[in-house]
């Protein structure tokens, strides 16, 4: 399986879970409770999610008593247990991963850390979508079983998510056992809803994209518009899931809840597709052998995407936990937030959500939908084969630049062209120049001065100061950026404090002042305190986005791994570092990348904008005192 965004600052939320029909079993009526809560944080453990909310729920008794709905119930008072459910896709191993599906997975990692940080429980899930007819078509080509094929692909996600240091909590394979069951309970559920009926259906469809197209969608000769190929005519008696009759469930839902798209601009989309008609989907495949059964019918498989998404509810699952639709959403269900791109918007927009509200289910709270890594202006994916290789940024440059580089310079939302030289000229700029190096130069300065030891506490030697000031706004500016998913404006954020450091740096001189002696050498060892502060926070605020090169420098400032584990996100309050601290011997925390690469060469384009040159220029200067 496999969408874009604005900041979603969201002000409001609304937990909905809905059924239409007196065959489910799990509710057999609607009705409608309008309450409502606020607060600034988009998904933080400081909103009230105890207090009011619009939740639309079953009001029969053995919904109202289950564990489905105790979660979401504005009297069950489990509300602050409640965890923070992140998801990315789960990863089509018709190949292996590229740095698109790196792009959602380490910005759903930096996400699932800022929350770990606020102390909130998380559950990050990930994972891969093993079934259908690319999968088949993959295996046979490389001679192998599709089994085969999936273990392999799906091993090259998990190390690629190591080697990127992404905490993942759980990761399902749509090929699990315990997957399998929950998708035919799920099945179950939304047939005694009366939702899904046979019939013929006959249309243009992307097998890349494993979905029906509809004409005025495609580009000349048919082609679909993510894959650049030709759809083919298809016909098949199918099962249909009747989507048509959310459609009017959806848009009311949208239109009271409209935070629920995210970006904010991505809404327009998902509601014109609402109004202009939804059709019914085949939800079952004759031809496709490598799928799961349809329950009581084994000459057809289920959809690949009917299948996919539910591995949303079965990652729920704990180890040795009985496979069943309950247990699973015990665990968590709805999830706070489905990252996704911006091209499987509809799937999580609209069909997911009439899926959820066929088998009575709450929906998710959130799907925010990002942009697309772009090479040459097209979307970067399997299908068109213009992948960029992580594992070989990673080896090079390691995860840090890597991490750091798409979450800092492509808007969280929008589109991003990859360049080499950028990449360089901004990991280089940013955190070997602007945080690295006023680390190691401020280092350097207290071993030669101070025996690496701090003379005050970064508390007493900052009453008063102004840097200390601009440090505690952009805090709290970071904070923000965070909660609305503005990872790069997050970044930015930091990148400031250390903008502002090196400022400092040079404006207080504090080698010239340990020249002088005397009075003014302890005036130089308090700037160096100051300073170390900065570095410490920079390492609490960033760590969501770089976590090694973090600990790199927590170590630097004389702190143990535990001791950088157990960082919360109030340990970012300034006056942390204490008189007595040793710092550790000065080395560097990241080392530059050589530009292996001449500007305008093998078809690179420079893309270093005017505010990398300045900060290289500035902390240049800073550098050669
Ligand atoms: N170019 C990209 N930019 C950003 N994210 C991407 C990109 N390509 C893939 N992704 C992420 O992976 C998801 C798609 O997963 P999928 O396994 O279908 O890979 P894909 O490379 O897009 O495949 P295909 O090219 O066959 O469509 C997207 O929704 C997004 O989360
Ligand atoms: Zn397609």
């Amino acid at each position: 399986m496999a969408s874009r965004v604005q900041n979603p600052i969201q002000n409001r939320l609304w937990l909905l879970s809905f059924s239409t029909s007196s065959t489910s079993s799990l509710c057999n009526s609607v009705s409608l409770k309008k309450t409502r809560f606020t607060n600034r944080s988009l998904f933080g453990k400081r909103m009230p999610w105890s207090s009011s909310r619009r939740n639309l729920y079953c009001t029969c008794s053995t919904s109202r008593g289950s564990t489905m709905d105790s979660n979401t119930s504005p009297s069950s008072g489990r509300q602050n247990a409640e965890p923070f459910v992140i998801t990315t896709p789960l990863y089509y191993v018709n190949a292996p991963p590229h740095m698109g599906s790196a792009y959602t997975t380490v910005a759903a990692d930096a996400i699932a850390r800022f929350q770990r940080l606020l102390g909130n429980k998380v559950v990050f899930i990930t994972g891969t979508d093993e079934h259908g007819e690319k999968i088949a078509t993959a295996a046979a080509a490389c001679g192998c079983s599709p089994a085969e094929h999936c273990n392999v692909v799906s091993q090259a996600y998990r190390t690629l998510w190591r080697d990127l240091g992404i905490a993942y909590d759980k990761f399902i394979r749509t090929t699990d056992h315990k997957h399998e069951a929950i998708v035919k309970e799920f099945y179950s559920k939304v047939l005694a809803n009366g939702d899904i009926y046979r019939a013929d259906y006959e249309g243009l469809y992307c097998v890349n994209c494993e979905e029906y197209k509809e004409e005025k969608e495609l580009l000349d000769n048919n082609c679909c518009p993510i894959h650049l190929k030709p759809c083919v005519a298809k016909k098949e008696d199918n099962y249909f899931f009747a989507l048509s009759k959310y459609e009017g469930f959806l848009g009311k839902m949208l239109s009271e809840n409209p935070e629920f798209v995210q970006p904010s601009f991505r809404l327009n989309e998902v509601q014109s597709w609402i109004t202009s008609g939804l059709r019914d989907f085949s939800i079952s495949r004759a031809s496709v052998d490598w799928g799961i059964e349809v329950p009581n019918d084994a000459k057809q498989t289920i959809y690949v995407w009917f299948d996919a998404l539910v591995g949303y509810i079965s990652a729920l699952l704990n180890d040795g936990e009985q496979p069943n639709l309950q247990t699973a959403i015990s665990s968590g269900w709805p999830t706070s937030l489905h990252l996704i791109g911006k091209d499987i918007l509809r799937f999580h927009a609209v069909y997911w959500p009439a899926m959820l509200m066929s088998a009575g289910l709450q929906l998710p709270k959130m799907v925010f939908g990002h942009g697309f890594l772009t090479k040459d202006g097209n979307k970067m994916g399997k299908s068109l084969g213009n992948t960029l290789e992580p594992t070989d940024l990673v080896q090079r440059f390691g995860p840090d630049a890597v991490r750091y580089f798409f979450l800092k310079e492509v808007e969280f939302g929008s589109d991003g062209d990859y360049s080499e030289s950028r990449f360089i000229n901004t990991v280089n700029a940013h955190l070997a120049n602007t945080i690295g190096n006023l680390l190691n130069r401020t280092l350097g300065l207290l071993k030669k001065n101070c025996r690496s030891t701090l003379a005050v506490d970064s508390a007493i030697a900052a009453e008063g100061n102004t840097f200390k000031d601009a440090v505690e706004m952009l805090v709290t500016k970071a904070k923000t950026h965070y909660e609305t998913l503005a990872l790069s404006s997050a970044c930015e954020a930091v990148l400031e404090i250390g903008n502002a450091g090196n400022l400092y740096m040079n404006q207080q001189a504090p080698w010239s002042l340990f020249k002088q002696g005397g009075a003014a050498s302890e005036t130089a060892a308090k700037e160096l305190v100051i300073v170390l502060e900065a570095m410490r926070i920079i390492a609490i605020v960033l760590s969501p986005v770089t976590p090694s090169l973090c600990l790199r420098i927590y170590n630097q400032l004389g702190y143990t791994e535990d001791q950088f584990d157990a960082i919360t996100w109030s340990d970012a309050k300034w006056g942390g570092l204490k008189a007595g601290q040793v710092m550790a011997q000065p080395k560097p925390v990241f080392s530059r990348i050589e530009n292996q690469i001449e500007d305008g060469n093998a078809g690179e384009t420079v893309k270093a904008g005017s505010k990398d040159k300045e900060n290289i220029n500035q902390n240049k200067s800073a550098i050669e005192v």
